[in-house]
């Protein structure tokens, strides 16, 4: 979360000056301006989309900011401010249900937005008080209407009666347990600071860490690249450092990976450094007999077949990547742009279930990446936390079974199965693996923390077991779960 105080604008203070900006809240109220700031505006049309169209912030957010021409200082307050805020929402409403006389859900949805973002400002952001509250009264004016400016004014001003650590007391002090605690104190929906803290313990960590994790899922992760093999070099990027674990993986200092040629042309790309690890891990798995034909069974976007298709090209093999959705193979076709095209198979629309009835024992190495709750990556999907429920579990467990089945049936005897999601959810990780396995007497259990350390440059903390939990508070990665399984000679 940013450090800096910024002034009524969003702007770093000592810049502002600088650029001759006149400070609004030095003018007399009667002359302060009735309309929002183009970033605050910003801000507040992206928590609309989110709540009134199912938006995804991260999808929102970039293209409203080019339209309106917000650049630079401003974008990235817009950004923090909307990204902060939806993150943030359940301690801000916590915080807010204590300011506000009656429950919150009997408040107007695009008023109770206004108040999350003045919250985020003075809580979450250090913008100064007075700043925060008169450009968040002036938002709601323009957005809202002005009825509800007053309101949104007298509620602000006790929210920033106390400073961000004696709210978190209070709320810490009114939550039934310890659990409860961490989930409000460090925002998170109860449920899913339980499923957390299960799948801690269950991958042979302490459940002493989660606050630890709750509080990394809080923190913007930081731009990663990957150089893919042979077409680029970590190097080669400018403005990036080496990862922490991955030769493949650069960490960008700035925030606009299109800046970089390399990414423009696809031979570099965005991507996570877990991803990058549980590609190359089984990439590098032993296969026994043949290694040439390489399937990516649940492809959209793109990111891991890019990988992938890169390492193939480098050893002579070929890639078959699969999607089920159109619009989505699309991606996966322009993230594999670059790879030599000896080295692409094909790039299809199909349903991944069908693939070991339609081509049994037709792969020698095959990525599941699954379709998953995404509980491993809620730092990046600032608003996903709020929005997922645990019945999204149960369709999204059946479909997983089904498609690790399929995937097994795919592979030929000796050939090796990744099954990766981006979701420590034990529901989704182990207890899927162990489901399929119970039933196959054909598929055997693989190393994969050796196959990890393997391909990590550096020596990477894992616990004693066979399949892999990386953890955005030990890692800086999402948490990204590999199992490695063979199917029997
Ligand atoms: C976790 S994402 C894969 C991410 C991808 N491997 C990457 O690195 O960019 C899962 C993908 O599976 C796709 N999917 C969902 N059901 C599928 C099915 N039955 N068959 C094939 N793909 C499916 C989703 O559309 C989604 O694009």
């Amino acid at each position: 979360m940013s450090a800096d105080r910024r002034d009524a604008k969003g702007r770093q203070r000592g810049a502002a000056r600088a650029r001759g900006a006149r400070n609004q809240s030095q003018q007399a109220p009667g002359q302060r301006r009735r309309t929002g700031d183009p970033a605050r505006n910003a801000a507040y049309d992206v928590l609309r989309q989110v709540a009134d169209s199912d938006a995804y912030a991260n999808l929102v957010l970039p293209p409203l900011l080019r339209e309106r021409g917000i650049v630079g200082r401003d974008a990235a307050f817009a950004t923090e401010l909307a990204y902060g805020t939806l993150r943030m929402l359940g301690r801000y409403d916590a915080v807010l249900a204590q300011c506000v006389d009656r429950p919150l859900d009997r408040v107007d949805p695009a008023v109770l937005d206004v108040l999350r973002l003045g919250a985020h400002q003075v809580l979450g952001m250090r913008v100064a008080t007075h700043a925060a509250v008169s450009e968040t009264v002036a938002v709601t004016r323009e957005r809202v209407g002005a009825g509800p400016a007053q309101f949104v004014n007298a509620v602000l001003r006790k929210v920033s009666a106390r400073p961000l650590d004696q709210w978190l007391e209070v709320l810490a002090s009114q939550a039934p347990d310890g659990l409860a605690r961490l989930a409000v104190t460090q925002s998170h929906p109860a449920w899913i600071a339980r499923a957390l803290r299960e799948a801690l313990v269950a991958s042979g960590r302490s459940a002493s860490e989660l606050g630890d994790l709750l509080a990394a899922d809080n923190e913007a992760p930081r731009v990663t690249l990957v150089a893919r093999p042979g077409l680029s070099a970590v190097a080669d990027l400018n403005g990036a450092e080496p990862g922490r674990w991955a030769t493949t993986a650069a960490v960008l200092q700035g925030s606009d990976p299109g800046a970089l040629e390399a990414v423009r042309d696809g031979t570099a790309g965005v991507q996570d450094e877990g991803s990058q690890l549980v590609t190359l891990a089984l990439a590098g798995a032993v296969v026994d007999g043949p290694d040439e034909r390489w399937l990516d069974m649940c492809a959209g976007p793109g990111g891991k077949a890019a990988l992938l298709g890169a390492i193939a090209a480098e050893r002579g093999a070929r890639v078959v990547a699969n999607e089920s959705q159109e619009h989505r193979t699309e991606l996966v076709r322009r993230s594999m742009k670059a790879v030599p095209r000896a080295a692409v198979e094909s790039i299809r629309t199909g349903d991944g279930r069908d693939i070991g009835t339609d081509e049994p024992a037709a792969y020698d190495r095959v990525l599941l990446d699954a379709p998953c709750t995404g509980l491993g990556a809620l730092r990046r999907r600032p608003e996903s936390r709020w929005r997922r429920t645990p019945s999204d579990l149960g369709t999204l467990t059946a479909l997983q079974r089904e498609l690790l089945d399929s995937a097994l049936d795919a592979v030929r005897p000796g050939g090796v199965v990744g099954y990766v999601t981006c979701s420590p959810h034990i529901a989704e990780t182990q207890v899927v693996v162990d489901d399929v396995l119970r039933r196959r007497a054909d598929v055997e259990r693989l190393d994969a923390a050796e196959a990890v350390r393997a391909v990590a440059t550096t020596e990477i903390p894992l616990t004693d077991r066979t399949d892999v939990q990386l953890w955005p508070h030990v890692h800086g990665t999402d948490a990204m779960h590999l199992t490695l399984l063979r199917r029997r000679a």
